[in-house]
């Protein structure tokens, strides 16, 4: 869905531009300043699932004149880049007719990124070229210069390699929030928790201090809230103070940082970590509320700008990122970066003590690259006494895969989306068959893409109407074989040793065998 917002527009101004773009829209939203866009933008960003202008799956525009509303439109593109990085959004003065370049290409740009598979393979392998905004090259620090396999192409489609460019380069260059976002009253988008707290005040402390949590029920605004209840307490906790709307802002910031598109990996997966994660610190590290604390944030943080796939479609394509990490631990290394980037923007003082800590983020975060598996497994029974870091990184990653030791009507819909992910996984490599994955954007065409049109309807339509493990297994009947695949191989012998380890954890390892269970008693016979 793409949207032309028309800022501060004459009516004759307004005719002459609308008349010539008006059917490369999906919607035309006319508006009086910038202030009123920025409020628009949140607005829409936390509308319900399936939310049809979450900005990803379409390209917008905005157009006005910069000398009369006094924002160069570089400004305001990178006020876009850092304060809703995932967004396909770009500003645009209209008064040169040569600035209206951009409108030529907006049909193709939005079959890309209205497809589920070319908006991957374009967020992963391409390279939005534009070095003339003052963020060069030299100045994001790759260290690659000489081999570019990431195609560079002008389409305003979000990129990997577009999202932690801009976050080094916003590092260099310390800009403090600008007045459109500081002015903003972010508890105001925040309607719906609100009013539900004023039928009982302790709603969300309840659903949030259970292991039945379900981050799976609840809408954007309702995952921001939980967010912002449990942080706030957290803070307090560990008197590292952050001002609400602050704390908020950050919040918001970080959801427009993950992708909504994304099944499993989005900012609900990252709360339902969160939530995990401040359990099992309550059993773990009790009388420590500064590691709590970092530990919960790092959960926040740890998938952020997450593309839905995995490491090593990033290394087989010898992509820019995977090169900038040196192919190792590469989307861990990437949502590291970001969230640092992230924190030294919003809450510096926290990034000072995480770093004073051994790195504490840094190390929670890169401990959920799913290759050091074993390697946390042997910790657990091996290293006597166990260090803190390992501690620390044992309960992330344990929260990280705690889909499986959550109640089954939970667990299977977790189940459900991230084998839709892998799905999209599958379908990526067999469009590399046919293409080459920085095939330009606009010289060739897409074949055979058809298959991909979004299913977001049809994951809302499951979240919220199906609910037991009966249901989603007759839709899809080879989810329980890749449930005990994973089972085997990853949790019940890391969960188990867990709980050996840690006796009032026993609930993790009991859950996963009853699921197992389940799971066992409904095999699929027929899958190879
Ligand atoms: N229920 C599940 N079934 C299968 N794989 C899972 C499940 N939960 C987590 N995973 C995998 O575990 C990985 C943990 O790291 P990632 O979040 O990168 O990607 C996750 C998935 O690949």
């Amino acid at each position: 869905m793409s949207t032309l917002f028309l800022i501060g527009m004459h009516e004759i101004e307004k005719s002459e531009t609308i008349a010539r773009k008006e059917d490369l829209f999906d919607r035309i939203v006319e508006l009086q300043d910038l202030d009123s866009l920025m409020i628009n933008l949140y607005k829409d960003r936390v509308s319900p699932f399936p939310n049809a202008h979450n900005f990803e799956t379409g390209v917008s525009l905005v157009l006005y004149d910069p000398s009369k509303l006094q924002l160069p439109v570089r400004q305001l593109d990178v006020l876009f880049k850092r304060f809703f990085p995932s967004f396909n959004i770009s500003a645009i003065d209209p008064t040169h007719e040569e600035n209206l370049q951009p409108l030529k290409s907006i049909g193709r740009e939005n079959s890309i990124c209205g497809n589920r598979i070319t908006r991957i393979n374009h967020w992963m392998y391409h390279h939005h070229d534009d070095t003339s905004d003052g963020f060069t090259k030299a100045n994001f620090g790759t260290n690659n210069e000489n081999t570019l396999p990431t195609q560079a192409c002008q389409a305003n489609i979000y990129t990997l390699l577009l999202h932690l460019n801009y976050s080094k380069a916003q590092h260099l260059q310390k800009a403090s929030v600008p007045r459109l976002i500081r002015n903003i009253e972010f508890m105001s988008f925040l309607s719906e928790p609100i009013e539900k707290l004023s039928q009982d005040k302790s709603y969300y402390w309840n659903i949030l201090s259970t292991w039945k949590f379900c981050a799976l029920s609840l809408s954007t605004q309702e995952l921001i809230w939980c967010g912002f209840t449990l942080i706030k307490k957290l803070s307090k906790d560990a008197n590292v103070l952050i001002a609400d709307n602050k704390l908020l802002l950050l919040l918001f910031t970080l959801e427009s940082s993950y992708h909504q598109v994304n099944k499993f990996h989005n900012f609900r997966h990252a709360i339902d970590v969160m939530q995990a994660t401040w359990q099992l610190c309550t059993y773990l590290l009790p009388d420590n509320p500064v590691h709590t604390l970092l530990l919960c944030m790092a959960a926040i943080g740890h998938d952020v700008g997450h593309p839905g796939t995995n490491n090593q479609l990033l290394c087989n394509c010898e992509s820019e990122v995977a090169e900038s990490f040196k192919n190792v631990s590469i989307l861990e290394n990437f949502h590291r970066e970001l969230f640092q980037q992230l924190l030294s923007d919003h809450w510096p003082q926290l990034l000072a003590i995480s770093k004073k800590q051994f790195d504490f983020i840094s190390e929670a975060i890169l401990a959920t690259d799913m290759a050091l598996h074993s390697k946390y497994e042997d910790r657990i029974t091996r290293e006597k006494p166990m260090k803190q870091i390992t501690l620390i990184s044992l309960i992330i990653k344990a929260a990280d895969i705690s889909n499986v030791t959550r109640p089954l009507s939970i667990s299977a819909r977790w189940a459900y989306l991230i084998t839709l992910e892998f799905g999209d996984c599958a379908l990526l490599e067999s469009f590399h068959k046919d293409h080459r994955p920085e095939q330009d954007c606009f010289g060739d065409s897409y074949k055979n893409i058809d298959t991909a049109e979004e299913d977001l309807d049809s994951i809302q339509n499951m979240l919220t109407s199906v609910t037991n493990a009966d249901d989603i297994i007759k839709e899809h009947p080879y989810i329980p074989n890749g449930q005990i695949f994973f089972i085997n191989t990853f949790a019940e012998v890391f969960f188990k040793a867990l709980s050996q380890k840690f006796p009032n954890l026993k609930f993790l390892s009991e859950n996963v065998e009853a699921n197992k269970e389940y799971w066992m008693k409904h095999t699929n016979k027929k899958q190879k």
